[in-house]
């Protein structure tokens, strides 16, 4: 089987909640099947939102970036650095953002879910706020940020819900089982950024987390992904090495999305979290906007029993065959992957 050089096309309105009524049982098995394929195979696709979000909203959360990121003075930014709430929310400079050891050119705003910490375990021994133990940083300024930035994250929730559900579909899993799924990640512990870039901006990563859910501008020839040769059921897999870069230029009307390391481990690797870079060229300035939808902080993550189904029906021999990934609870794992993600610049203490 060829090696296809675009990622597919997912719609998800039949997953929509909103949406449901319109489309019959044997559409969502198609979205679930063309789904489970393209996390199996790829790791990545477009996902068709449709009417989900209006033109205004896409367009009123990318501007609202680009205007903080143009039209913010110096002091307004170091107002609002990492370093003055947790370490981890807040505004990054350029080359702040640390990405497999190597500094990243571009600028970005962070904000997460609350933190899980009761008030009395939010700092250290020494009185400094934990990981995750402080509180957002909204800028003031575009005075509208903060209403409309959150007022997205509740849309992008409920986006990664449906996704979810069709992928608990994809992998045969039945109502026991998606229940069980769907409580460890319906009070998602959300991570959402914005990126503002004007040159080579993100090196080749992998996402640690659940999906990715990537809204970005028009920008071509920007965000790049490993493409691996298509596995063959019966056969070992073909060294992870190998593969090619392709474009996964922005398609109106879709976002890209990806899976990260937790759906790695609950699927014992069927699929796989896939290596990806932003290589932004071209003198226009970039904004991205990824949100990443989680599991709840104290989620057990291990191999699900539909996965290991899967498997076993589909004939895969996949890299451990015959090991289980190890067990982790997301919340240790995203404290160790953010303690090695931004570098202390020197004015920063
Ligand atoms: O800006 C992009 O297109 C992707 C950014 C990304 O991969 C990340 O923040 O994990
Ligand atoms: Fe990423």
């Amino acid at each position: 089987m060829s090696t296809p050089l675009t990622l597919p096309i997912i719609p998800i309105s039949p997953y929509l909640p909103s949406r449901k009524k319109e489309y019959s049982d044997t559409d969502r098995a198609e979205v679930a099947r063309n789904l489970h394929r393209a996390c199996r195979d790829i790791g990545f696709f477009y996902l068709k939102v449709d009417g989900y979000l209006t033109d205004s909203e896409r367009k009123g959360v990318l501007d609202l970036g680009r205007e903080f990121f143009l039209e913010s003075t110096e002091e307004e930014k170091a107002k609002i650095g990492l370093d003055k709430s947790d370490g981890v929310r807040g505004y990054q400079k350029l080359k702040q953002n640390i990405t497999m050891g190597k500094a990243d050119h571009h600028e970005g705003l962070d904000f997460c879910a609350d933190t899980p910490y009761p008030p009395r375990e939010r700092r250290d021994d020494a009185g400094q706020l934990k990981p995750l133990g402080g509180e957002n940083q909204w800028p003031e300024r575009p005075v509208a940020f903060r209403a409309q930035m959150e007022d997205w994250i509740e849309k992008m929730k409920a986006l990664g819900m449906a996704v979810m559900e069709a992928m608990a579909d994809g992998l045969g899993m039945n109502a026991a089982e998606w229940e069980e799924l769907r409580s460890m990640v319906e009070d998602s512990f959300w991570v959402t950024r914005v990126i503002g870039a004007e040159g080579v901006s993100c090196g080749a990563h992998k996402d640690y987390g659940c999906l990715t859910l990537l809204h970005a501008d028009d920008t071509p020839k920007a965000l790049q992904v490993f493409l691996r040769p298509t596995p063959v059921p019966g056969q070992p897999l073909v060294d992870n090495e190998q593969g090619v870069w392709i474009d996964a230029d922005p398609i109106p009307g879709c976002f890209v999305v990806n899976v990260g390391e937790m759906w790695e481990i609950w699927t014992n690797g069927l699929y796989k979290s896939t290596l990806h870079r932003v290589v932004h060229r071209s003198p226009t300035y970039r904004v991205s906007l990824p949100f990443f939808f989680e599991p709840v902080f104290n989620a057990e993550i291990k191999p699900l029993e539909a996965a290991k189904r899967k498997i076993a029906q589909e004939g895969w021999l996949l890299d451990k065959h015959g090991t289980d990934y190890s067990q982790v609870r997301y919340g240790d794992f995203l404290l160790g992957e953010v303690s090695g993600n931004f570098s202390k610049p020197a004015e920063s203490t």
